[in-house]
């Protein structure tokens, strides 16, 4: 087990934990799209982590497109105007995509990008979200086909999660010392 950094209060999802979740979407993914030949579109940055190990879970034929996106907002929150950093290569029209996050917060960003992918004529836009956020103000309807786990409402780093673009090399999930919050 990885030594625990110093800046962390709890663990979350311990490496095992995330190789067991990691596992299960493979698996539930696998099952649903076996010939379908889906493009599996990676969130940068965070979702890379994620993106990483799920595809290596998903035992069909797929391909893989990059996107960046960068939502507004501070360090720990999103404002929902999202920018596009980089598009997909990738057409998509007739396509079977699926949107790899790393997490569903407010479902801001999640919700710009399925309309934005939806309107290039898919066959199917779906979201594997390895974590959604039990938030009580969720404001948009972004229903995730295949969710890792469930986390509490509150602030998570490490396993391509951030806080002000540091943490997201720690291989499990954590929470923050407060005094590590500036
Ligand atoms: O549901 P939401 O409230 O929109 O939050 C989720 C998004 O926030 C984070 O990305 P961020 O914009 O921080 O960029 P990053 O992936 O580069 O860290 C995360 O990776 C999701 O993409
Ligand atoms: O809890 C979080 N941690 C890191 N980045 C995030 N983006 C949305 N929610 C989170």
């Amino acid at each position: 087990m990885a030594e625990l950094h110093p800046d962390i209060e709890r663990v979350v999802f311990s490496e095992e934990d995330i190789a067991a979740i990691v596992e299960k979407m493979g698996r539930e993914i696998t099952e649903e799209y076996a010939d379908k030949n889906p493009l599996v579109v990676c969130v940068l940055k965070g979702a890379v982590v994620v993106m990483a190990d799920v595809m290596r879970a998903i035992r069909a034929p797929l391909t893989i497109d990059f996107m960046a996106v960068s939502s507004y907002g501070d360090a720990t929150s999103s404002s929902g105007v999202v920018r596009i950093l980089k598009d997909l290569d990738s057409r998509i029209e007739g396509r079977h995509v699926i949107i790899v996050e790393d997490i569903l917060d407010s479902g801001l960003t999640l919700s710009y990008l399925i309309n934005m992918l939806q309107s290039r004529g898919p066959a199917s836009v779906e979201v594997a979200a390895f974590l959604v956020k039990d938030v009580d103000d969720r404001d948009c309807s972004v229903v995730p086909r295949f969710v890792g786990a469930h986390v509490p409402n509150e602030f998570i780093v490490g396993y391509g999660l951030d806080y002000a673009e540091r943490y997201r090399n720690l291989p499990y999930i954590g929470v923050l010392k407060p005094e590590c919050y500036s």
